[in-house]
């Protein structure tokens, strides 16, 4: 069916390839986790699957480094909207590229400057606090409760109150009303996680026809719009109430710092307003409102920046909160490391700051890299080859879609030994039992100009919460989630929550 590239990757190794859906079957049956790490075991370090177009994948710490340090650009996926918020989707930093993705990354980096993280930690600390309040319930009542639920809204609230000030711990506070109808905090959450389901879209089949037939978008488009698949429909959905609410806090946000401004002015009446300009630790919006274009000096567009208002909702919520689910599960099922967690975390100030989460903590740090190690939320990266390479001894040319397996990676042997245990302490040392065997093995951020911009908000977030939720409670997984069923949408997460009982501080 793809003569070109079947012609093409002929001398790599790879599964059969069935005509019109190549290895799609499979890879949707076994999560791409699963998939790309028995081809690994399979074939190698270098293997090609047909996933809605050819790939050629990666599966060793260098392969992925050379793949993602050599390119920075991703697959793009296409775009099936019609009507006034087309070009939302055109500006998802995940897909941008070049200059536009360079000026856009730019405008995240201030979100996660030192002075920026210190200013929120205070943040971080209510929300866990208010999430080990709902643990404690839990330890009096002896009822179960899904630990992944609680630290989704723990992250949540850090999250929406760091980038927007919006205040998320009521879940019936009503943010806004469209055509009278009240819009709530419950239902803003309900949105961003549907948004992340569908943020791919590639489970539609729209998407699907797209990926496979590029010449007849346009036809896909129409397609999907007159007869939506139920996530096309649910992704329509949101982005009608979503967008207008982050134009909203945009609006509301122009006529603050106007009056700002006003004031300023009055008060300094040759003064240019420039006082005002200091960033207010945590305001995201106003970094991006204030981002202008590399080249062109223009400034952000609001649907470019409702778009990464929207992306920084999604992926500062799921991700982190998943990590910490993952986390919480080891830790479960590991009572002697939990213990030695909970012993480092007592021998610290009750409240730490910012320099000593950041500096100390040094085996929950360990923990944490550890859970991403085992269930990476990122579970691989994508890149398009900027021009022809060499790859594993291949050749491959320009713009073939290459993905790193880090799922694959971090479980291979030959790179972490005994792969399938939780050991937290081979993160402490190079000669530590279980430490690597190669350099850069540990890729839960991804590498190179398009890895994680958020990763030091992330650790940081993960870490004053583990220190939160260990040092008063112990937990015991309950009965029949070993192994931890894993969903992946556009990222790895527990399918059905990480279920524990709750106990005293020891076990
Ligand atoms: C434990 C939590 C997290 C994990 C494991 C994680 C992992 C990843 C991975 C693997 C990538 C792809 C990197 C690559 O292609 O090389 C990525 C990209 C990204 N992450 Fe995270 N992430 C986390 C938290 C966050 C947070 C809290 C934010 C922001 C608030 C964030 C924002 C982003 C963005 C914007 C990108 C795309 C960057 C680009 O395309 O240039 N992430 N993340």
């Amino acid at each position: 069916f793809h003569p070109g590239d079947r012609w093409r990757l002929r001398r790599i190794p790879g599964p059969r390839q069935y005509w019109m859906i190549g290895n799609l079957l499979d890879f949707a049956k076994e999560g791409d986790h699963n998939y790309f790490n028995r081809l690994h075991k399979q074939y190698g370090s270098i293997f090609k699957v047909w996933i809605l177009g050819s790939n050629v994948v990666v599966a060793t710490p260098e392969l992925c480094r050379q793949i993602c340090l050599h390119n920075s650009s991703r697959l793009q996926m296409p775009n099936l909207y019609y009507g006034k918020y087309w070009d939302f989707d055109n500006a998802i930093i995940l897909w941008l590229k070049g200059e536009r993705a360079r000026t856009v990354r730019s405008a995240w980096h201030p979100m996660f400057y030192s002075g920026t993280l210190e200013g929120i930690v205070g943040l971080m600390h209510q929300a866990a606090d208010s999430a080990v309040q709902r643990l404690s319930a839990a330890a009096k009542s002896k009822d179960p409760i899904d630990v992944s639920v609680v630290l989704s809204q723990m992250s949540l609230q850090v999250i929406a109150q760091a980038a927007f000030g919006i205040d998320v711990s009521n879940p019936d506070a009503v943010l806004r009303e469209f055509d009278g109808k009240p819009y709530t905090v419950s239902q803003l959450i309900a949105d961003i996680r549907t948004a992340f389901r569908t943020t791919s879209n590639s489970k539609c089949q729209y998407t699907q026809l797209s990926l496979l037939f590029p010449f007849a978008v346009p036809l896909w488009r129409w397609l999907a719009n007159i007869l939506p698949s139920e996530s096309h429909a649910a992704a329509l959905d949101l982005r009608n109430r979503m967008i207008p609410y982050v134009e909203g806090l945009i609006k509301d946000h122009a006529a603050v710092v106007k009056e700002q401004d006003d004031i300023i002015k009055t008060l300094n009446p040759t003064g240019d307003g420039k006082e005002r300009r200091g960033v207010a630790a945590g305001s995201f919006l106003d970094i991006l409102v204030r981002t202008k274009h590399k080249s062109s000096g223009a400034s952000l567009t609001d649907i470019e920046i409702c778009n990464q208002a929207f992306a920084m909702l999604m992926v500062g919520l799921e991700t982190t909160s998943s990590a910490l689910a993952f986390a919480t599960y080891f830790l479960a099922q590991n009572p002697d490391k939990a213990e030695k967690l909970a012993a480092e975390i007592r021998s610290q100030p009750d409240n730490p700051g910012y320099s000593d989460l950041t500096e100390g903590f040094p085996y929950t740090e360990a923990v944490i890299r550890e859970a991403i190690r085992l269930y990476p939320p990122g579970s691989y990266v994508i890149r398009a080859a900027e021009k022809d390479m060499q790859l594993g001894g291949y050749k491959v040319q320009k713009n073939q879609l290459l993905i790193g397996a880090i799922y694959a990676i971090h479980h291979d042997a030959s790179v972490w030994p005994d792969p399938e245990a939780f050991i937290p302490e081979r993160h402490l040392s190079a000669d530590a039992v279980g430490a690597p065997t190669q350099p850069h093995a540990w890729l839960g951020f991804g590498e190179g100009a398009r890895n994680c911009v958020g990763g030091r908000l992330a650790m940081l977030e993960a870490k004053l919460a583990l220190v939160h939720l260990f040092r008063h409670h112990s937990y015991r997984l309950t009965p029949g989630q070993v192994p931890l069923e894993i969903v992946t949408t556009l990222t790895l997460g527990p399918k059905n929550g990480v279920w524990v009982t709750v106990h005293g501080p020891t076990w």
